[in-house]
Formats: C-alpha cells, sequence, structure tokens
C-alpha cells in the first residue's frame, strides 16, 4: 500500500478527521491533498473500512482516470434527477451513451450557440447596469441565473423557452434542487428515508424532481411534433426562419437517436445532465475570473486592448473571433489552472489498477485531485499566482495533464461549450465594465464545485 495520511486509527481510519472538517470540506480535502503531495503524490485514507487512494501527481491521475470510469455511490444522489444520464451513468451505459453524445457537443456545434452566447452576454451586462458606480454589489444570482438560461436555450430551443415562466420557474428548480442534493450529501441524517419524509425534504424533492421532468417532456412532445410537421413539409423549417443558425442539444439527440438509441426517457436524463453539470461551473468560473480581473488591473488592461484590438468597442463575437482572442484565453487557463471549479474526481477502483510503484486494489475507491495543490497555493497567497503570461511563455500548456476539465476518457463533455462561453461572456463584459474586486476576502465553499461563499463583492465602473 502507499504510504497512509497522518491521523490514522485503528477500526474507523481517518473517519475522525471527515467528520470533524464535514463543516469545511474545502480545508479538509486541501489538507488531504497537501499530505498526499508530501508523501510523494499517491497516498491512502481510510473512511471506517472503506479504503481510498489519493492521487495529486499528474501522470498517476491520468492512469487512474482512464482505468477507474465508474463514479463514487455519493454521486447516487442525483439519480433521482438525473438518472443514467452521462455523469451519472455506470460504465456500460456511460460507454454506449458517450459515444452518441460526443458529436453534439463538437467544434462546429458549439459555433452554432454563438448568436444565443453573445445575446446571453449582452443580457448579462445590461441587467447589471445599476450597479454602475455604487459600490461593491454580490454578483452571483446574476451569474447563475444567466448560466441556467443560457444552458436552457442551449439545450430546449428558443421556442421552448419563449415562455418567460418557463425558464424561470426551471432555473428556480434547478437552483432549489442542488441546495438539497447538497444538503443530503452533507447531512447523513437526511440520507434515510424516514427523517427524509418526517422533514419534508424528500416531498420537496420529489415534487421539484416531478417539476423539471414533466417540463422536460413537453419540450420533448412538442420538439418531436415540429420535426415531424417539418418533414412532412421541407419547407417549413421554423428555426431557420427566425433567422437562428443553431442547434439545440434536444435537436441533437432526437437526430441521433431518430433509429431508437435512446427513448424520450433518456433523452431527458441527458437533458437535465448538460443543465445539472453545466451551470454552476460556468457561472462561477466566470465569477472567479471577473474577481482575479478586478484583483490585477493590469491583467485587465491587457486582456481589454485585446479586445478592443480584435473586435472593436462593442461587436459580438464571431466564429473566426475565437482563436485570435489568445490573452483572452489565457486569462481563463489561467483562472481555471488557480480556481478550478471541480477541483477533485472521485471513482470506484472495480479491478486491480497497476500505478507506478503501486497496485490500486479492486473494492476500493480513489480521489483524484491534482488540480487541488493549485487552489491551496492561491487560497494561501491570495492572488500572487495568478499570470495568465504563463499559458503564452510555455511555462504551462494545455495537455492531458491540465486537469481543470477533468483526467482521462471520462473528462468534461462540455469543455469546448464552457470554454466559448466565457470567452464570449469576459469579451462583452471586459469591454463595457472595468472591474474590480478583493480577493483578500475571498471566502471559497466546495460542496459538489468550488464557488465563491463570501467576499466576491465586485463594483464595477463605466469602461476604460
Ligand atoms: C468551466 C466550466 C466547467 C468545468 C471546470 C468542468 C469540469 C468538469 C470535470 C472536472 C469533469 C469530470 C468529473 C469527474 O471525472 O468526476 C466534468 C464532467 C462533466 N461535465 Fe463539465 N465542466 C465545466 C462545464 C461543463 C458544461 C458547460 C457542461 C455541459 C454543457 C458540462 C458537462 C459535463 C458532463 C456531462 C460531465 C460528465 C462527463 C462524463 O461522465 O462522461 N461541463 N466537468
Amino acid at each position: 500500500l502507499p504510504p497512509k495520511v497522518p491521523g490514522w486509527l485503528p477500526i474507523i481510519g481517518h473517519l475522525h478527521q471527515a467528520v470533524l472538517s464535514r463543516s469545511n470540506l474545502l480545508k479538509f480535502v486541501a489538507s488531504l491533498s497537501e499530505s498526499c503531495e508530501k508523501l510523494g503524490g499517491v497516498a491512502v485514507f481510510n473512511f471506517g473500512s472503506e479504503l481510498y487512494y489519493l492521487i495529486t501527481n499528474p501522470q498517476e491521475a491520468i492512469i487512474a482516470g482512464n482505468s477507474c470510469i465508474n463514479r463514487h455511490y455519493a454521486y447516487d444522489f442525483c439519480k433521482t434527477w438525473l438518472g443514467h444520464g452521462l455523469a451519472t451513468a455506470t460504465e456500460e451505459t456511460w460507454r454506449h451513451r458517450r459515444k452518441l453524445l460526443n458529436p453534439a457537443f463538437s467544434l462546429p456545434v458549439i459555433h452554432g450557440f454563438l448568436d444565443v452566447f453573445n445575446s446571453q452576454a449582452k443580457k448579462l451586462i445590461n441587467e447589471l447596469e445599476p450597479h454602475v458606480g455604487k459600490g461593491p454589489f454580490d454578483h452571483s444570482l446574476y451569474m447563475k441565473n444567466n448560466a441556467v438560461e443560457t444552458l436552457c436555450v442551449g439545450t430546449f430551443g428558443i421556442k421552448a423557452i419563449e415562455d418567460v415562466n418557463f425558464i424561470k420557474k426551471y432555473t428556480e428548480a434547478v437552483s432549489e434542487m442542488v441546495s438539497i442534493l447538497v444538503s443530503k450529501f452533507f447531512k447523513f441524517w437526511l440520507q434515510g428515508n424516514f427523517i427524509c419524509k418526517l422533514t419534508g425534504v424528500q416531498d420537496r424533492e420529489d415534487s421539484l424532481v416531478e417539476t423539471m421532468h414533466n417540463m422536460s417532456d413537453k419540450v420533448i412532445r412538442e420538439k418531436k411534433q415540429i420535426l415531424k410537421k417539418e418533414a412532412l413539409n421541407k419547407t417549413d423549417k421554423s428555426e431557420v426562419a427566425t433567422g437562428i443558425e443553431y442547434r439545440p442539444f434536444l435537436d441533437l439527440l432526437l437526430e441521433l437517436s431518430a433509429n431508437g438509441a435512446l427513448t424520450d426517457k433518456q433523452i431527458r436524463e441527458e437533458l437535465n445532465t448538460i443543465i445539472g453539470t453545466g451551470f454552476e461551473t460556468t457561472s462561477s468560473q466566470l465569477m472567479f475570473s471577473l474577481m482575479l480581473l478586478g484583483a490585477h488591473p493590469e491583467v485587465q488592461e491587457k486582456m481589454y486592448q485585446e479586445l478592443l484590438t480584435v473586435l472593436g468597442p462593442d461587436r459580438d463575437v464571431e466564429r473566426d473571433d475565437l482563436n485570435k482572442l489568445v490573452y483572452t484565453n489565457a486569462v481563463i487557463m489561467e483562472t481555471l489552472r488557480v480556481l478550478p471549479t471541480i477541483p477533485c474526481m472521485l471513482r470506484c477502483v472495480d479491478k486491480d489498477v497497476k500505478l507506478t510503484n503501486y497496485t490500486m486494489q479492486a473494492g476500493s475507491y480513489c480521489l483524484i485531485f491534482p488540480m487541488m495543490t493549485n487552489i491551496v497555493s492561491t487560497w494561501s497567497t491570495k492572488t500572487s499566482e495568478f499570470s495568465p503570461e504563463r499559458w503564452l511563455n510555455g511555462e504551462f500548456k494545455n495537455n492531458q495533464e491540465f486537469a481543470a476539465f477533468g483526467v482521462g476518457k471520462r473528462g468534461c463533455i462540455g469543455r469546448t461549450y464552457a470554454m466559448i462561453v466565457l470567452k464570449v461572456q469576459l469579451a462583452h463584459f471586459i469591454r463595457r465594465y472595468r472591474v474590480k474586486a478583493d480577493m483578500s476576502q475571498l471566502k471559497l465553499n466546495f460542496d459538489f464545485v468550488l464557488k465563491p461563499e463570501s467576499g466576491h463583492e465586485i463594483r464595477i465602473e463605466r469602461g476604460m
């Protein structure tokens, strides 16, 4: 076995440390990562009788990520909502679905979303206008709502959400569902059916799941009818008639499953998975980028100059601009490096897996977290680590060791979506406003996702 992290006790292993740290999971995971680093990048931890391999070494992380495909049972909490969608599926289902879904997340498809991304980015900055020059404010709710809305439009299509209540109701349901899942995960007494029912949490969860499922089902039904009509009358191309050149995920999934590859229920699972996995990740990452830019005026100025040169003062971002925004890309990569929203991957070890010096035993679990060390150093030194230039001078490369979007075969399918939506949001934001932030006040929270908990307020002033 690799070395144990300090603090092991007979029978309970390190369980006491986990229980004592339950109110501050980030601190706990960070301390595990520090111990693991000191012990050479691979270590073990016991949660009672459960054995966990901890991996911070990037090369070992790739081996583990490629060999351990099944996710930890903690993800089962999400199954009432996401079913056997891509994020929660077990290996066999996952292999089939991932192959089927990959084309829906390809670069040309995401390029088709640019109109949606541009209009959503402009909507966001217009909503923030009342805060100009008015001092610090909490921007998190604006970011979250905008991210869910963008994903809903990209997933269900414009027509489905022309009804403004649809988006509002769905957004609220998603946010509440995420907080219920998080409390179920951390409050062990809510994990038993009896107490969960007694406290009303179960009823609320069931009702939210029913709402979201009914809403998705309705859109799927309506879309199928539209597509049937279009097939009968080939000149009636409703989306094209509105001048919008994009294909929402729903259309793509219906097309990909035309020969019965996915049932309506499975399509619904995937649509909910896209929204569930995409919204907090993109909104938190955007918040982190704005805070880091706000704390580094010289970086913000350099990015602003690039945006002006490539896009001018207010033009939308087009497909050909994306590769020209080199410094903006480096800012996003550096934000992902120092504050990645998903720094840990928790997987099952189903068969013996050979690492360089150790073999992980079947029947155990592994916590893969090579990015955690960056958070720890950014967190303790606050901001001195942030330098987009590293991505331009070759110090860092966007290769398979860079784990912000996961490592191995089961990495993030939404990576291209995330990179492009962040670029478009920042391009509109930084050309309209000068942002200021104080990173020294930032307190981080970590449940399923790393996010700002307090001290994340920003100030915005009229442009440069
Ligand atoms: C900056 C934003 C994002 C970050 C940092 C991020 C990060 C990650 C990471 C690290 C994983 C792997 C988790 C693991 O192996 O346990 C993952 C998986 C996943 N992500 Fe993302 N993600 C982001 C945005 C998105 C978006 C926008 C979508 C959807 C449009 C998305 C959909 C997914 C899905 C479906 C999975 C599961 C993939 C599978 O199991 O095959 N993500 N993400």
